[in-house]
């Protein structure tokens, strides 16, 4: 569903990603840890269209996303109109929610589909309730962002990207910028969409114990390369590389109450 060929990306005069090889199988659960600055956040902004990419292929569902094949079966650089295409097969949920403030918790979700899908208001609408529903929110409809807590925010964010029935799912650290009360209520609304929706799942995460628990596959980032990957018990049990050891005991030392 998902496969990075050899992808590099600078910033400037530093290489974030290194060549990276990455695949995603369809309906599969994947999490991604390692250190600040691995590159963990931009390999979803890539999918996402949010960064470019300077060299090497991405592709989506079989497609690539950052090219387009020339009638000749060479690649050139993808056009808008192909990326803006390619972007309705993937949902990302972010660290900060990005909410509209101005918006009610409704006409954030209804936004896109009715902009970018052409879908009816009352079919985005019909929609939007069944997925504030699905993430526990039925009366929030008409709130606006700022009366909400973190939590019931981030689950707003999940029914927004989840309004544009994507087939791959992106969160780039959903649950870090919530108090530590309030990130059990997020993570239950990503396990029940785990466990009930053969969504293709990419997550970037700190919370370990989240990872061991709803990943079919876990991959170690470190600068720019994935290091290591397994299932979990593989990586979070009997790592391979000292490199996963050292990051696994320091992260798991840090805070054994959340990443234990
Ligand atoms: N737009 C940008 N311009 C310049 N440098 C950037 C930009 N975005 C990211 N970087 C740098 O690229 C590196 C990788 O960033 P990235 O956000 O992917 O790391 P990460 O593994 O997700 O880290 P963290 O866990 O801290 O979020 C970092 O050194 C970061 O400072």
């Amino acid at each position: 569903m998902i496969k990075f060929d050899k992808v590099v990306k600078r910033f400037g005069d530093l290489t974030v990603l290194n060549k990276l090889d990455f695949e995603v199988q369809r309906g599969e659960k994947v999490s991604i840890i390692g250190p600040s600055g691995s590159g963990k956040s931009t390999v979803l902004r890539i999918l996402m269209t949010l960064e470019g990419i300077d060299g090497g292929v991405v592709t989506v569902d079989g497609e690539p996303l950052w090219h387009e094949k020339a009638p000749d079966g060479t690649l050139k650089p993808a056009s808008e109109t192909h990326l803006r295409k390619m972007r309705t097969q993937l949902g990302m949920v972010f660290q900060q929610f990005n909410l509209f403030p101005h918006m009610t918790v409704l006409r954030n979700i209804t936004e896109a589909p009715v902009k970018v899908l052409g879908l009816s208001k009352k079919e985005a609408r019909q929609r939007a309730e069944e997925l504030l529903e699905l993430v526990g929110l039925a009366d929030q409809a008409q709130k606006y962002p700022g009366q909400l807590s973190g939590g019931q925010k981030q689950r707003v964010g999940i029914a927004r990207a989840l309004a544009m029935r994507p087939n791959i799912l992106l969160f780039d650290e959903p649950t870090s910028a919530l108090d530590p009360e309030l990130v059990g209520e997020v993570l239950n609304v990503i396990r029940k969409l785990a466990d009930e929706h053969d969504l293709t799942m990419l997550l970037v995460t700190h919370e370990m114990r989240f990872a061991k628990e709803i990943s079919d596959r876990v991959c170690f980032f470190d600068r720019g390369r994935i290091r290591e990957e397994g299932t979990p018990e593989e990586l979070f049990t009997d790592p391979n590389e000292d490199r996963t050891r050292e990051f696994l005991a320091a992260v798991l030392d840090e805070a054994p109450g959340t990443t234990g």
